[in-house]
């Protein structure tokens, strides 16, 4: 009834209201007419639907908290902050309203607290207003759509709240291949504090992000989930930083496999490879010191089970055990010297990505200057500084050591010290050469 009078009043005063009524007076009668006659419904949401936890309220509980800033209408919310929390987090209080909004439906949350008598516990529920004629939205769209950010928001604190962990070989006399043990990876890198071409930086990331994404390509094409990178370069670049920023960005445990310190038969390689889970990065570093591949052959013309593979051979054993079982997986192979690998190896879709590590550029150098020195932007002593780096090979990892020992508190005398650093190192290529 509240409906056809609303209709009524609404039709009347259009066929009126268009000629003799200012718009301004119309609009504030159709919010008066929209607030006190179009029917609300209210949804009671309890924390718990029997004894087990009511998923809505949960869900309700973390989708809010992304509702609320700093800017809302609530005129009280609840902030906390734990130990193991980066960021401050905060909640709806009793008797506050949450405005939200959904397509065309506005809704209105309210957090309430109920208690029968006074010694009772109270009864916490939120209710859920929003107009009637939505009704069916909110249940089959609304709702479902809370709950499905919810499991989101939960699988990235999860995600966020990962322990990356760094796999080994232990290695032993009566143990050739070893067992894999475990320690926290707590390395600092990402990428942002990584000294590295920005471009090159950028493709890298890109590549990974596109990586993960593709889960439904690699099984509609029939690949197998997994991305070969090729890290070279002269030692001190940054190969092994730039692993752990991968890991770090991604979240994937890293198993450094060293090929020289265990001795692998086929089927220990097999047992040890197999025994790598999903999500990480299998790290072969230095693959270029092939004298371990030679005395291989030569244990295998002994009595001894151990049998000579080459790093194709690796490769191929690996696409085998991971077309079946592997999902999501990364390997990693660095060397220092690129041109003396294998040519099957460098063939097109052994290893995707060929990343170069060079020595440090300017760009690089900032990153380094900011990392230690906090210099963000530029200095007057950048030109020189740059003029020295295009004249001499340092690597980021001497600049980063140089850096470390300048810690005096005006920059500028700590950068005085990098531009004699390099003049020095300039004098010794000039002489070696
Ligand atoms: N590109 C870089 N950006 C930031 N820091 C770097 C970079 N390269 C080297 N460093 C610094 O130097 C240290 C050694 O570098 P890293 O071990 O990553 O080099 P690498 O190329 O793996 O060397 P190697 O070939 O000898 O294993 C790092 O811990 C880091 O402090």
């Amino acid at each position: 009834m509240l409906t056809s009078l609303a209709t009524f009043f609404s039709t009347a005063f259009v066929i009126l209201g268009n000629e003799f009524i200012p718009p301004a007076v119309r609009s504030l009668f159709f919010i008066v007419v929209h607030y006190f006659f179009t029917p609300q419904f209210t949804l009671i949401i309890e924390e718990k639907a029997g004894l087990r936890n009511n998923q809505i309220y949960e869900a309700a509980t973390t989708y809010l908290r992304t509702k609320i800033n700093y800017s809302s209408k609530s005129k009280r919310i609840k902030v906390s902050k734990t130990n193991r929390q980066e960021k401050l987090s905060i909640d709806i209080v009793v008797g506050e309203v949450v405005i939200d909004h959904f397509e065309n439906i506005e809704l209105k949350w309210k957090l309430n607290s109920e208690k029968e008598k006074e010694d009772d516990d109270p009864r916490i529920y939120f209710t859920l207003a929003f107009d009637k004629i939505y009704e069916k939205d909110v249940l089959e769209s609304y709702l479902p759509y809370v709950i499905a950010r919810y499991e989101q928001i939960q699988k990235e604190e999860k995600e966020r709240m990962r322990t990356i962990k760094l796999y080994s070989r232990d290695c032993g006399r009566d143990r050739p291949g070893g067992e894999w043990v475990s320690i926290n990876l707590e390395h600092p890198a990402t990428f942002e504090k990584l000294a590295m071409d920005p471009a090159l930086k950028m493709m890298v990331k890109d590549d990974l992000d596109r990586f993960v994404r593709r889960k439904e390509l690699y099984k509609k094409v029939g690949k197998v989930w997994k991305r070969g990178y090729l890290l070279y370069g002269p030692p001190g670049t940054g190969k092994s930083s730039l692993i752990a920023a991968m890991a770090n960005y991604l979240k994937f445990n890293i198993y450094d496999l060293n090929l020289s310190g265990g001795r692998y038969s086929d089927a220990d390689l097999r047992r040890t490879l197999l025994s790598t889970s999903n999500r990480s990065i299998l790290v072969i570093e230095d693959i270029d010191c092939g004298a371990q591949l030679e005395d291989r052959e030569q244990e295998n013309n002994s009595d001894t089970p151990f049998i000579k593979f080459t790093l194709s051979g690796l490769l191929n054993i690996i696409d085998g055990l991971w077309s079946s079982c592997g999902d999501e997986r990364i390997i990693v192979f660095t060397t220092n010297h690129k041109e003396k690998l294998d040519p099957a190896l460098l063939r097109p879709g052994r290893m995707d990505v060929h990343v170069l590590m060079s020595y440090c550029t300017m760009d690089g150098f900032k990153v380094l200057a900011s990392n230690y020195l906090n210099i963000e932007g530029d200095h007057q002593l950048y030109r020189e500084i740059e003029g020295l780096l295009k004249n001499v090979e340092v690597t980021p990892a001497e600049i980063a050591e140089e850096l470390l020992k300048k810690d005096d508190p005006d920059v500028s005398l700590s950068l005085r010290g990098i531009v004699e650093f390099l003049e020095e190192k300039r004098f010794e290529n000039a002489i070696s050469m």
